[in-house]
């Protein structure tokens, strides 16, 4: 008789992260079903690489609605990576990103809680937490016991729902596991982030075209790793004998004024800052102006550590944008190697 496989809970499947960790989990055997925000327009775009996933929608603020997705799935892994993820745009709708990123991973951790004195099942919880927490002016590799200093909504929501987590894991005896995830990108990486933008431009500019990057500060630093390793260690800390908080991140730090010089230099042009348009606006100061993390107990603990080079990271994003541009096909499997 065949054991049927464990199943994986995955809020935000639609997210970058949530196809390459559904795909991951997967490849180890594992079902997943993914949720999605009803209505959100990334499930039409990443559907072409989630096929295998089962996909119900579900509102994080719908709160009865993951307690029904716990009874009717039996899920042995929570993985929470719905958010409302855009920082400088939580100033805009502090409340919704409280309600989305802290009030509702309250309201999963106690369902969780009553689940599983009623069926006597421990379900296992990754929160994505953030390296915005730490705040801005920091100074050094930051890890697990940095204080945090949250500047903006979506830091502070972030930091609380963190230190829920833990919360729940003392006192509940809950297995529940922060990341604390550093900036990480991939080609399915959404145009409001800068990573992304960059590398439209240089394909863009590859292809002999011209749309100039809007950017507020370029000598900005942040530590950016490939979306396909960080929901490695995702996977990883729930696999491990014991929960704890992981700082996810390659430990190297480059500017957004080095990002944009790898992007452009990957298809063999080195005019990069003809192709930006300054616009201080965009930077805000109650954002960091570098953040590096530092993953010395995510290697020592998980065995995790980042494997892509920044340049082959951002060279695969302008790759498949030019790819994107050249064939006029916005989403393919092929984009994935
Ligand atoms: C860890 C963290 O990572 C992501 O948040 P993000 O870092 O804000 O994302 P990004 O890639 O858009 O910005 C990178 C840096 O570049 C700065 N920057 C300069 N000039 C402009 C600019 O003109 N526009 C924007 N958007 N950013 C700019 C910006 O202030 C930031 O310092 C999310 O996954 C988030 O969910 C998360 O948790």
């Amino acid at each position: 008789m065949t054991s049927s496989p464990p199943t994986a809970l995955i809020t935000g499947v639609s997210g970058q992260d949530g196809m390459y960790l559904a795909r991951r989990l997967m490849a180890e055997g594992w079902r997943v079903v993914g949720t999605v925000r009803p209505g959100l327009s990334s499930i039409a775009r990443m559907g072409p690489y989630l096929t295998g996933v089962q996909v119900v929608d579900h509102d994080l603020l719908d709160t009865t609605g993951f307690g029904d997705l716990l009874s009717r799935f039996s899920p042995r892994a929570v993985y929470n990576l719905a958010a409302f993820s855009a920082v400088g745009a939580s100033w805009s709708d502090p409340e919704l990103v409280a309600r989305t990123n802290l009030v509702a991973v309250a309201e999963m951790l106690e369902t969780l809680l009553r689940h599983r004195d009623k069926n006597s099942s421990d379900v296992r919880f990754f929160q994505a937490s953030s390296a915005e927490v730490f705040g801005s002016r920091v100074q050094g590799a930051l890890d697990e016991e940095t204080p945090h200093r949250p500047r903006t909504p979506y830091a502070v929501a972030k930091s609380a729902a963190h230190h829920l987590v833990i919360s729940y894991r003392e006192h509940h005896d809950l297995f529940a596991c922060n990341g604390i995830l550093f900036n990480h990108e991939s080609p399915f990486r959404g145009h409001q982030f800068v990573a992304g933008r960059i590398a439209r431009a240089a394909a863009t500019a590859a292809c002999g075209g011209r749309a100039p990057v809007a950017l507020g500060d370029l000598d900005v630093e942040r530590d950016w790793g490939a979306a396909v390793d960080h929901v490695e260690a995702m996977r990883l800390s729930l696999a491990h004998d014991r929960p704890g908080d992981y700082v996810i991140a390659t430990g190297t730090t480059h500017t957004l004024r080095d990002m944009l010089d790898a992007a452009f230099a990957s298809v063999g042009r080195d005019d990069a800052e003809d192709h930006v348009e300054m616009m201080p606006h965009l930077w805000s100061a109650t954002q960091a102006d570098s953040l590096c993390g530092d993953p010395g107990r995510a290697r020592r603990e998980l065995g995790w550590s980042a494997t892509t080079s920044f340049e082959d990271l951002i060279a695969t994003m302008v790759a498949v944008d030019v790819r994107r541009i050249t064939t006029g096909v916005a989403e393919s499997e092929s984009y994935l190697s």
